[in-house]
């Protein structure tokens, strides 16, 4: 027998051992997924008690703001720490200007009074960004074809501001304009947001794995043929990720995050080993509709496929997961 490595070789070490019984895996598993690190992204449109089901992510609704009350309730019962609100807003709404993003009565921060009034202490989440109120389906105002860096920033000052002011616990930009992490700071400790949460979308690139997000919120008509280039990141890009997460730390994001998720698992783990800060990642609406699709075929099992993607995620490093999946996961863990 030769043992050439630091653990000896085969068959003094014999790595199946550790596997064999259910109890030892237990004893040697490196990662856990628990209800704490999920984020669940819910869809709110305007009327009552209606919910209307968004065909390309299929067991996912759009639902009105009594109904978005009741899914808070559930969260918490899960307990699911934090929900993310994102406004389908009616397309009369939508403007060039986007106009609607800084009306303080507007879907989201109405969704957002109605929460708070449970006083559940579930912590809410309220995406950054111009595209579900533009006409043009771009995060950010559109000058001669181009999307502005400065000029946005600014909407999206005080866009934030309406959503601290309507309760909101965590401003997360997904707009990726330059430099407004530090914008937005300033403007809420100006107005006296000292305790408002910044969850930065700092590396998020430019995907096509946003399709289904795109319809749900109804923006995917308006966006036409464009796209997000000359603002989300490059898929071919991971240098770059560390360099845009090390602006947004810089600026004051107590919280950054990679997004799309399985597809960037390299990012994830760059990040967190890189910055150690707390770490976030979106398996974003493709990644659940993927899934879904295989499983209707009866190609892949749901449950077991859907638990080892976020068991990924964990052990790529992140801390958390904004997932589709977040009710469905958090009743899974809950039964054990
Ligand atoms: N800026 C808006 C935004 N916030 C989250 C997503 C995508 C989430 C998903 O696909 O689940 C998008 C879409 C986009 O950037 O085009
Ligand atoms: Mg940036």
């Amino acid at each position: 027998m030769t043992a050439t490595g630091p653990l000896g070789d085969y068959p003094h070490y014999r790595p199946r051992r550790n596997r064999q019984t259910e109890w030892s895996r237990r004893l040697v598993r490196e990662n856990h997924l628990t209800v704490d690190d999920l984020i669940w992204p819910i869809f709110v449109q305007p009327g009552k008690t209606t919910r209307t089901p968004i065909p390309s992510l299929p067991g996912v609704d759009r639902v009105t703001i009594d109904l978005a009350v009741e899914e808070a309730q559930r969260a918490k019962e899960l307990g699911i720490p934090v929900i993310a609100l994102f406004p389908a807003t009616p397309h009369e709404l939508k403007t060039p200007q986007c106009q609607e993003a800084i009306n303080p009565d507007n879907l989201v921060c109405q969704s957002v009074r109605a929460i708070k009034e449970l006083k559940l202490n579930l912590g809410i989440l309220c995406d950054v960004a111009l595209d579900p109120y533009s006409s043009h389906g771009q995060d950010g105002l559109v000058k001669n074809g181009y999307v502005v860096n400065d000029e946005t920033v600014e909407m999206l000052c005080q866009q934030s501001i309406v959503q601290a002011m309507a309760g909101c616990d965590i401003i997360a930009p997904s707009d990726m304009m330059d430099g407004r992490i530090g914008a937005i700071r300033k403007a809420l400790d100006h107005d006296g947001y000292q305790h408002v949460q910044i969850m930065s979308y700092a590396a998020k690139y430019a995907s096509a794995f946003y399709g289904p997000f795109r319809d749900a919120v109804g923006s995917s008509g308006n966006l036409g043929s464009g796209d997000k280039k000359t603002y989300q990141m490059d898929p071919a890009n991971t240098d770059e990720a560390l360099r845009e997460v090390a602006l947004d730390i810089k600026e004051g994001a107590d919280m950054v995050m990679v997004k799309p998720g399985m597809p960037y698992l390299d990012i994830v783990q760059r990040v967190k080993e890189t910055f150690g800060q707390p770490t976030y990642v979106y398996q974003v609406s493709g990644e659940y509709a993927m899934l879904h699709a295989a499983a209707g075929n009866g190609w892949l099992d749901l449950d077991k496929t859907m638990l080892e993607s976020l068991m990924a995620f964990k052990r790529a490093g992140a801390d958390g997961i904004l997932t589709y999946f977040a009710p469905k996961a958090a009743e899974m863990l809950k039964k054990g």
